[in-house]
């Protein structure tokens, strides 16, 4: 309930730093917002150059709330083209960005490429809290957002069919997204 109600803030910021009244997001992603959790377990690997624990992937919902483990690093988004690790740090959250922010901020903010590894002498555990849009919302970037001159990227979707074609299709086997540019 707690990380459910960080997420509704969290959104309501962003929803500003875009320029938008605070509770635009929150109406475009509806009212029933569902909230799924993961606890990810990552044994330890006598191998781990040859695996990994989760490949790269972008999350397909709006944001998600990990809490890492404090003792074992293993998270790594790409920046730049470069894997880079994400320490973790005591009391603090990762917040990862998803597909859904992408495609209603017209591609002002990214969905991150993220992977986890895994390492030869330590489990790793991490909890993930997954925010997405109710089924039948529709994601669409609000006007203003591309009156500025720049044209919509997206066409516009429900979460319900994004999701059906998310799952029709392996993690690492590119971006989803892509999919919904218009034109294609
Ligand atoms: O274990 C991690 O740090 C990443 C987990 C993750 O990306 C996910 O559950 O989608
Ligand atoms: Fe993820």
């Amino acid at each position: 309930m707690q990380v459910r109600e960080l997420g509704y803030r969290l959104e309501e910021a962003i929803s500003e730093s875009l320029g938008l009244e605070k509770d635009c997001i929150k109406n475009v992603l509806g009212h029933e917002q569902g909230q799924h959790m993961a606890i990810n377990f990552y044994p330890q690997c006598p191998q781990p150059e040859l695996t990994y624990g989760l490949p790269a992937h972008t999350d397909p919902n709006a944001l998600t709330i990990l809490l890492q483990d404090l003792q074992v690093e293993g998270l790594q988004v790409l920046k730049d083209g470069k894997w880079l690790s994400v320490k973790p740090q005591p009391n603090a959250f990762v917040i990862n960005l998803g597909d859904q922010f992408e495609a209603l901020s017209n591609g002002k903010y990214k969905s991150v490429w993220h992977r986890a590894i895994v390492n030869s002498d330590k489990a790793r555990m991490s909890v993930a809290s997954f925010l997405c849009p109710s089924d039948s919302s529709i994601i669409s970037a609000p006007k203003t957002l591309i009156e500025d001159g720049s044209s919509a990227i997206y066409r516009d979707f429900t979460y319900a069919e994004f999701y059906d074609i998310f799952w029709s299709r392996k993690l690492d086997q590119g971006n989803r997204l892509e999919l919904f540019k218009r034109g294609n």
